[in-house]
C-alpha cells in the first residue's frame, strides 16, 4: 500500500528533549499501527536532530506505516537569545505556529496527504485551536504521571488548597493518591517556585483542556491504577505508555535526540554484571558545582563503576560550565566514565547497570521501570519531586537521595555514598530489583498485542479513522478528491485564493 492511501496525523511538537522524545515515540506507535505520520517542530530543533540521529528527507517505514518530518522556523535568528526565556518563546510559537502549521497541513493536502488529525503535547494548547479553525480533530500526549496531570487539574481548578503564600507547608490530599507532603507537590505550584513560567506554560494546556477529543498518557494501568480509573470518568484519557516500547516495530531506528550519543556500550559490555550505577539529570536539570562534587566524591567513596552524563549547558542558558575536581577522572580511572549524551534506553537495558541516579523526570522515570532499574531519586523541581515520591514510597523501586532544588540543602558525598551502597547491594537493593522487574514485565504485557495500551491506541487509530471519514464528508466531496477539498479550506476560503488572479495567466477566476 502507498503511502498516500493511509490515514494521516500531524504531531506538534515543544522543542525540548523530554517532550519530543514521548510524542516521536507515540509517532512510532502509530505509524506501526498502519498510520501515515508527519513530526513537527521548529527547525531549531530540526537542526539538531538532524544532526545528532538518523532523520532524512524520506519516509521511514515503521510496522505497518510509515513516518516522516517537517519542521517549521520559528520567525526568531538561529542565534536568538529569548528561546531560552518561555514567557518570551512560547507567545512567539503561538504566532508563527498559527500561521505556519495551517500552510504546512494545506501543503499536505495538495500533494495528496490530507492530515486527519492534529497531536500535540504541553506547552503549545493552541494546536487544538488550530485543528478546531480547520475543522480537524485534535488530541494531546500528556507526557507527565497520571497523578501529575491530576495535581495540575485539581490546582487549575482550585478544587482544594494547595500551599499559598499564607500557608506554605500544608500537604495535600488528592482523590486515589497518597498524601503529598507540601514539597512532593508539583514544585511549579509552590508559590515560591522560581518558574513561574514553567506553571503558565502548563496552565495554557489546562485552559484548552476541552478542546482535544482524547488525552493521551504514557503511564499504563497497572502503575497508576486507582488515578487513572478516577480521571477518566472527569477526562478523556487514555493510557499508552510505555510509549518507548515498539512491539510492533522493535528495529525503528527513528530517534528524536537533540545531541549525538557518546559511545558508551563497549564499556559497559566490558564490566561485570550489576556493577556500574548510570547518573544523569535529564535535558534540563543544571547542579550547581558544590553539588556536583560531592556527588563525585560519594562516586569516588563509594567503589561502584559509574557512567556520567555531563551535558555541555546551553549556551544562553546562564549558567556556569561544570568542572570535575581536581583529580578526579585520574583518581577513578577506568571504573568510571564520563559522557556529555547517553544512549540512555540502551544504558538501562544493559546487564551491567545496577541502578540509575535520577532527577526522575517522567521520561526517564518511565524507562528506568520499563527496564527493570531500581533508581537512586534525586529530583529538582517540577513534575520530578512528585515522580520522587511515587518512585520510592508507590513503586517502591527507589531510594531518596534528595527531596528538591527547593529545599536548598547540600547533599553531602556521605549521603550520596550511603544511597549508593544501599540501592547496590543489601536486602533493600534487592527488594527494588525484584519490584522494578515485576513493573517491567507488567509494561511489557501491557504494551504487547491485547494489553490495556495496545487496546488504547488501536482504539484511538480506529477513532482517528473513523473522525477521518468524517473530515472528508464535511467537506462535502467524495473521498478521492478530499486532499484538495481540505487545501482549498486550509486556505482560508478557497475562493479566497483563486480570486488572485495569477500573473501567468492560467488561474483567471475572479469570483
Ligand atoms: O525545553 C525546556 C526549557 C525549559 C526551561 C527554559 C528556560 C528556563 O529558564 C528554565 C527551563 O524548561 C523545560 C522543562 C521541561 O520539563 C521537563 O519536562 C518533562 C516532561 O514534562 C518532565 O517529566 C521533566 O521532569 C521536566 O524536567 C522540559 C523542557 O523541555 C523544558
Ligand atoms: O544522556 C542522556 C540523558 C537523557 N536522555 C533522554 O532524554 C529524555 C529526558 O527526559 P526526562 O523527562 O527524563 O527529563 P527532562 O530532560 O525533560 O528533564 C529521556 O527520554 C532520556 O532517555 C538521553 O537519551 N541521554
Amino acid at each position: 500500500m502507498g503511502s498516500e492511501a493511509l490515514v494521516h496525523v500531524l504531531l506538534v511538537s515543544f522543542p525540548g528533549q523530554g517532550h519530543v522524545n514521548p510524542l516521536l515515540r507515540l509517532g512510532k506507535r502509530l505509524a506501526s499501527k498502519g498510520l501515515l505520520v508527519t513530526f513537527t517542530t521548529p527547525e531549531s530543533i530540526g537542526k539538531a536532530m538532524r544532526k545528532a540521529s538518523n532523520i532524512g528527507e524520506e519516509l521511514s517505514p515503521v510496522g505497518d506505516g510509515f513516518i516522516r518530518f517537517e519542521f517549521f522556523e520559528d520567525g526568531w535568528d538561529e542565534d536568538e537569545t529569548r528561546r531560552q526565556d518561555l514567557d518570551q518563546y512560547l507567545p512567539q510559537l503561538e504566532k508563527v505556529g498559527k500561521v505556519l502549521i495551517p500552510e504546512m497541513i494545506r501543503r499536505n493536502a495538495e500533494q495528496g496527504r490530507p492530515i486527519s488529525c492534529l497531536i500535540n503535547n504541553p506547552f503549545i494548547p493552541w494546536v487544538s485551536d488550530v485543528a478546531d479553525s480547520l475543522g480537524l480533530p485534535s488530541a494531546m500526549l500528556w507526557v507527565q504521571s497520571c497523578a501529575c496531570f491530576t495535581s495540575y487539574y485539581y490546582y487549575y481548578h482550585g478544587l482544594v488548597p494547595f500551599p499559598s503564600e499564607t500557608a506554605m507547608e500544608i500537604d495535600v490530599q488528592l482523590p486515589c493518591m497518597p498524601l503529598l507532603k507540601h514539597d512532593e507537590v508539583p514544585s511549579f505550584l509552590y508559590p515560591t517556585t522560581p518558574y513561574p513560567f514553567l506553571r503558565r506554560a502548563i496552565m495554557g494546556q489546562y485552559k484548552n483542556l476541552d478542546k482535544p477529543f482524547c488525552i493521551l498518557m504514557d503511564t499504563f494501568q497497572e502503575l497508576e491504577h486507582e488515578i487513572i480509573e478516577y480521571m477518566s470518568k472527569i477526562s478523556p484519557i487514555k493510557t499508552v505508555g510505555p510509549l518507548f516500547k515498539n512491539p510492533k516495530a522493535p528495529n525503528a531506528t527513528v530517534k528524536g535526540d537533540f545531541m549525538k550519543a557518546d559511545d558508551c556500550v563497549g564499556w559497559l559490555d566490558s564490566k561485570p554484571a550489576s556493577s556500574i550505577v548510570y547518573v544523569s539529570f535529564g535535558s534540563v536539570v543544571y547542579l550547581k558545582q558544590d553539588q556536583w562534587d560531592e556527588i563525585a566524591y560519594g562516586l569516588l567513596n563509594s567503589g561502584v563503576n559509574f557512567l556520567w552524563v555531563m551535558k555541555p549547558p546551553h549556551k544562553d542558558s546562564g549558567y556556569e560550565v561544570l568542572k570535575m575536581p581536581e583529580g578526579f577522572l585520574e583518581k577513578a580511572g577506568d571504573r568510571g566514565k564520563v559522557v556529555q549524551w547517553s544512549p540512555q534506553e540502551q544504558v538501562l537495558a544493559h546487564p551491567s547497570v545496577a541502578c540509575f541516579v535520577t532527577h526522575c523526570g517522567w521520561n526517564s522515570t518511565m524507562e528506568a521501570l520499563t527496564s527493570g532499574m531500581p533508581v537512586v531519586a534525586f529530583p529538582q523541581w517540577g513534575d520530578q519531586v512528585t515522580d520522587a515520591k511515587y518512585l520510592v514510597d508507590v513503586f517502591k523501586v527507589g531510594v531518596r537521595m534528595c527531596r528538591g532544588e527547593a529545599e536548598n540543602k547540600l547533599i553531602t558525598r556521605d549521603v550520596v555514598e550511603q544511597c549508593l551502597r544501599e540501592a547496590t547491594s543489601g536486602p533493600k537493593a534487592e527488594e527494588m530489583k525484584q519490584n522494578a522487574k515485576k513493573w517491567s514485565a507488567a509494561a511489557e504485557a501491557v504494551v504487547a498485542e491485547g494489553g490495556s495500551s495496545d487496546r488504547n491506541i488501536q482504539a484511538f487509530v480506529d477513532e482517528v479513522k473513523r473522525r477521518s471519514l468524517e473530515v472528508l464528508a464535511a467537506s462535502g466531496k467524495s473521498t478521492a478528491n478530499g486532499g484538495a477539498d481540505l487545501a482549498n479550506k486550509v486556505a482560508g476560503n478557497g475562493v479566497a485564493e483563486l480570486g488572485e488572479p495569477k500573473v501567468n495567466g492560467e488561474l483567471k477566476v475572479v469570483s
